[in-house]
């Protein structure tokens, strides 16, 4: 997909991956909405980015994706102000203080496993979604970005007001030193801008590491996902086998 006159939603995308992955689709000529909970960062990169690309091509509109009336808005507001919708990069994601805040109050223990846990559901998701029949006809690709861990707000660097905290920060960079460090922002835009403008990924699993760079999680079949043709979108339907290795099991129990 070329990128240029497309309209694009990015969730999140007030600081960090997302507002890079925001940058990187401007700078090659899309529109883009940026969505964010955070009020102030938000204008902050809005006006950063209007002065680069242009006033016309960047929009901040303020939601809590966690707000289903909120975040339907976003999407009407972003066709109204664009009038379309190319490209939905759901990036938001929980950050610093007050979830981290939350989860510690609750079990420091499990931040690191339930936060694994809700990202397994996101990849899950992308791929049932992507390799289904339904959104594969309309000419909708749904992809994964998984990257290691990359330099952003996100790490818990600045939670060092109490020993606790303190002891999590110190085992959560020593996870990091262990792995070689962060990976740049840059690096996981080279991957993220692979993945959109690739038309022949769909329900793909990218990762981006120190150690390999941009590669693909395999699965037991179509690691890569499965090319978008118009032709496929037809065959998928007329063979729900094919469907998804998520959905395969299930299918097959319901037939026999
Ligand atoms: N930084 C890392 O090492 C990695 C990050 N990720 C994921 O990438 C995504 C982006 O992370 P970063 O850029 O590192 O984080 P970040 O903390 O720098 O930025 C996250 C942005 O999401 C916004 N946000 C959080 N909850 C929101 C909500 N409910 N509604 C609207 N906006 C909300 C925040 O205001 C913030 O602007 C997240 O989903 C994160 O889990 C995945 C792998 C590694
Ligand atoms: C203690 C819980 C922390 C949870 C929040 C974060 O740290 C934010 C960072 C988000 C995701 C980090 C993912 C890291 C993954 C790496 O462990 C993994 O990519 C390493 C893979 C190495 C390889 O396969 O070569």
């Amino acid at each position: 997909m070329q990128l240029r006159g497309k309209v694009a939603l990015v969730t999140g995308a007030a600081q960090g991956l997302g507002k890079g992955f925001s940058e990187a689709m401007l700078n090659r000529g899309a529109k883009v909405a940026l969505v964010d909970m955070n009020e102030s960062m938000g204008r902050e990169t809005e006006k950063e980015l209007s002065v680069k690309y242009g006033y016309d091509n960047v929009v901040f509109l303020r939601c809590d994706v966690t707000n289903k009336d909120q975040l339907e808005s976003v999407f009407r507001r972003t066709v109204e102000e664009f009038g379309t919708l190319d490209i939905v990069v759901n990036n938001a994601g929980v950050s610093k203080r007050s979830h981290w805040e939350l989860i510690l109050e609750v079990n420091l223990m499990e931040t690191g496993p339930v936060y694994s846990a809700a990202k397994h559901g996101v990849v899950g998701l992308s791929r049932s979604l992507g390799l289904g029949p339904h959104l594969l006809q309309r000419g909708v690709r749904v992809c994964a970005l998984c990257p290691t861990q990359t330099d952003t707000d996100i790490h818990p660097a600045r939670l060092q007001r109490d020993p606790e905290m303190q002891k999590m920060a110190d085992e959560h960079w020593r996870l990091v030193d262990s792995e070689g460090g962060l990976i740049k922002i840059s690096q996981v835009v080279d991957g993220f801008l692979q993945l959109v403008e690739d038309d022949s990924k769909n329900g793909a699993v990218m990762r981006v590491t120190l150690q390999r760079g941009v590669d693909y999680q395999p699965y037991g079949r179509g690691g890569e996902g499965v090319p978008y043709t118009r032709r496929a979108a037809r065959s998928k339907l007329r063979n729900t086998e094919q469907v998804s290795d998520f959905f395969i099991p299930a299918w097959k129990m319901f037939r026999s």
